[in-house]
């Protein structure tokens, strides 16, 4: 895919989600939440964050996409998920895995893998985490083998389905420097599959989308914590001039 291509893409898309408001349902670890709501409502979109396994499927039979993000796991959480995808299954919704510090405990491995056998349509992680995962497959044999999207995020975005690839190097090192930026970007993701045909495409506009919020509020920050508020306000003025000026694709 063109750089040109995808900004025109990743453009019409945002535009579908500010029109559509889809609601992401976020199971996401408790140093992410806030962040990862005020990155979904910035784009357009509408977070639910409830984590209760009593209202949990509730909450995710009347959502667009579902995110399911191993933080800060514990064992109400791990059911919870595991009622949280059992319902999107159901419904045929996408569920989006971000595996955060699966490399850090094998009881966390373990259960990361029993998630992955429900089939996510996408599992995004940074490229320890999906290194990891991989157990030393290239990404695009593990994509394959799981029939899944498998997202590595760092300096340079690398994305693929098994038959495509594509490297998206926009963004920003100060985006490492703030915690839940990968957390927020996995929920961008999820945002994006509501109303993409092709859920490639709208991972790869989500990509686009983060790194190019990245490098706008670079311009406009200090540090990290004007970064973080900067980068809030750069997803919400995001355009199809912004995208096409900077978009990169490697
Ligand atoms: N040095 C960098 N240059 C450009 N972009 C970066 C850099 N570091 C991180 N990013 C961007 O930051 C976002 C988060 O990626 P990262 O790989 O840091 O996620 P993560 O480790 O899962 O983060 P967290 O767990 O704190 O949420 C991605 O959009 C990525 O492109
Ligand atoms: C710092 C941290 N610890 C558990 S989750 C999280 C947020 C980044 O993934
Ligand atoms: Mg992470």
């Amino acid at each position: 895919m063109a750089a040109a291509s995808l900004a025109w893409s990743a453009a019409a898309l945002i535009d579908k989600i500010r029109k559509r408001h889809p609601r992401i349902h976020c199971l996401t670890n408790g140093v992410a939440q806030a962040f990862t709501a005020n990155a979904l409502l910035a784009l357009g979109a509408q977070p639910s964050m409830t984590n209760s396994v009593e209202e949990v499927e509730a909450f995710v039979e009347g959502a667009d996409a579902l995110l399911v993000n191993l933080g800060t796991l514990d064992e109400p959480g791990r059911q919870a998920m595991r009622l949280a995808i059992g319902v999107a299954n159901r419904r045929g919704i996408p569920w989006v895995l971000d595996p955060v510090f699966v490399e850090r405990s094998s009881g966390r491995s373990t259960f990361a893998h029993e998630l992955i056998a429900h089939g996510p349509k996408v599992i995004r992680g940074n490229e320890v985490e999906i290194a990891h995962l991989s157990q030393g497959q290239a990404i695009d044999g593990f994509a394959r083998a799981l029939g899944a999207i498998v997202a590595a995020t760092g300096t340079t975005d690398r994305l693929v389905d098994g038959n495509r690839a594509i490297g998206i190097p926009n963004g920003h090192p100060l985006m490492g420097r703030v915690t839940a930026m990968g957390c927020a970007n996995a929920a961008l993701i999820a945002a994006l599959l509501t109303v993409a045909d092709d859920p490639f495409e709208g991972c790869a506009a989500a990509m686009l989308a983060a790194g190019v919020a990245g490098e706008i509020a670079a311009e406009h920050s200090s540090g990290p914590g004007t970064f973080a508020s900067a980068y809030l306000d750069a997803l919400h003025g995001l355009d199809s001039g912004k995208l096409a000026t900077r978009a990169r694709v490697i």
